[in-house]
């Protein structure tokens, strides 16, 4: 059996400060407890999110020079246009700055106060984009997908009946469309099936009812089609994206993941007269639709990083490394979310600290114990980020309360996988003396992004 190693090899690096306890000590005090508001100059190994986060290669770095920086009508734009139609198979492409913007236009162009929107579990954004427009999200995932111990190979799976339930109660006039995640963030970077997505598209169309995909994700979904469901063991990747995107009328997608950039989206759609509003809404919001927010540069990286990130190499070393942490803390016995997802490890904060008792931020605090005991910054997807039901304010009390591995793209090494392994492992030696916290500044949208805490 032959070790597997990275298709690629490093030609400039960035060097990196390790700080001492003391220091980590007071910088997460100053940070209110929430990685988000630490400094990356105290972070030693940065696993808080994969999302901007990668190492471009050299053809990409070799595009920036060739920005074209005209208002209107960028060569680069015509070159993005084309990859995304050539790899994602969509017709009409709207740039944006990033995901957001995509999620933001799209919900203002389909959603009227009163919808309903389907989704296989709520992505924090996505939701409240659509929650800004006057709709509300309904969670229409499989049950096994809020199971952090469930060995479901696809857990991002929809469940047709509560689907139908939805469409039978409401009416399909009120669900502009299904919002489908390939993979599911939330969910532990869980992937939805070829024949799930295939069997959704056929319900949807008997109900005349769009299907939207955040594609975000969508080639580390394609990954597990292939090597998970039979029929695609021994198809590319690239032919698994484009069949997964053909079962959609168009997606939302942040290139600051899988396309390999630090920032870049869009907003794709098959039909012309959506694509003809979003084109419009975007002069307001994102720029001329030739650029969408990005500079002529960013979008020939985004261009040549959807190319990069459909090779099979590419993709297989990039779970490959997430698969090798997740591996060696199943091994020593650390609760994480399972299957092994495709962008991190989830480490399961109810079973980490089942003294810690949800509404004191269980993963919230994980997460920066985890900073404090090595300097690994890693995010926190429990409680605090499902935030608050819209109607009641009450808190949702989500079943996963996560700690989140996020892994970036071509930027770590396995050793620094194994030291955050070891850390991982020796934080979960001490875990009895952890305690709680109390959020003592809680902004109204996405709070998890600026919310502090203090130790109870
Ligand atoms: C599945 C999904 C995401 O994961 C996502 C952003 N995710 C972040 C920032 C993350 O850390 O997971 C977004 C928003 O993309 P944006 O961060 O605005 O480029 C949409 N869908």
């Amino acid at each position: 059996r032959r070790s597997w190693a990275e298709p690629y090899k490093i030609k400039v690096v960035e060097p990196l400060k390790i700080t001492t306890r003391a220091e980590r000590e007071q910088a997460i005090a100053q940070a209110g407890y929430n990685t988000f508001l630490l400094r990356s100059e105290d972070v030693y190994i940065d696993l808080l999110t994969d999302s901007g986060t990668s190492a471009m290669s050299d053809y990409q770095w070799a595009g920036m020079m060739l920005g074209d920086e005209a208002y209107a009508g960028s060569k680069n734009f015509y070159n993005l246009e084309a990859s995304i139609q050539k790899y994602y198979g969509y017709r009409h492409i709207v740039p944006t700055h990033q995901g957001r913007g995509a999620e933001n236009i799209l919900s203002q162009i389909l959603i009227k106060p009163g919808d309903y929107i389907p989704g296989n579990m709520y992505f924090t954004t996505t939701r409240l984009h659509q929650e800004l427009a006057g709709g509300t999200f309904v969670d229409v995932i499989i049950d096994e997908a809020h199971d952090a111990q469930s060995l479901h190979p696809f857990k991002g799976n929809v469940d047709l009946q509560k689907l139908t339930d939805l469409i039978e109660r409401v009416g399909a006039e009120r669900i502009p469309y299904i919002s489908v995640a390939g993979t599911v963030n939330m969910a532990g970077g869980q992937p939805i099936s070829m024949a799930n997505l295939r069997a959704v598209h056929q319900l949807a169309q008997t109900y005349g009812i769009r299907i939207i995909l955040d594609a975000t994700r969508a080639v580390e979904n394609a990954h597990f089609i292939q090597q998970r469901e039979e029929d695609y063991s021994s198809q590319a990747i690239a032919t698994i994206l484009r069949e997964f995107c053909s079962y959609t009328d168009g997606c939302t997608m942040s290139g600051k993941k899988d396309a390999l950039v630090n920032i870049g989206g869009w907003l794709a759609l098959n039909d012309y007269n959506l694509y003809e509003e979003a084109r419009n809404l975007i002069v307001i919001y994102e720029g001329l639709h030739t650029y969408g927010g990005m500079a002529g540069r960013d979008m020939e990286a985004m261009a040549r990083g959807i190319e990069e990130s459909v090779q099979d190499d590419h993709i297989r070393a990039r779970v490959g490394q997430v698969e090798y942490l997740g591996q060696k803390l199943l091994d020593w016995g650390i609760p994480i979310v399972v299957p092994i997802g495709g962008h991190a490890i989830y480490l399961d904060a109810k079973r980490f600290l089942p003294q810690i008792p949800q509404d004191q931020f269980p993963a919230q605090r994980l997460a920066a114990e985890l900073y404090l005991e090595a300097g690994i910054r890693a995010m926190e997807r429990g409680i605090v980020s499902a935030g608050r039901n819209k109607e009641t304010g009450d808190n949702y009390y989500p079943e996963l309360e996560l700690v989140r591995l996020t892994i970036p793209r071509r930027v770590y090494t396995q050793a620094h996988m194994d030291l955050t392994a070891e850390a991982v492992e020796e934080v979960y030696h001490n875990r009895d003396r952890l305690r709680g916290l109390k959020m003592i500044y809680e902004p109204k949208y996405l709070r998890f992004f600026q919310a502090r805490f203090e130790l109870q």
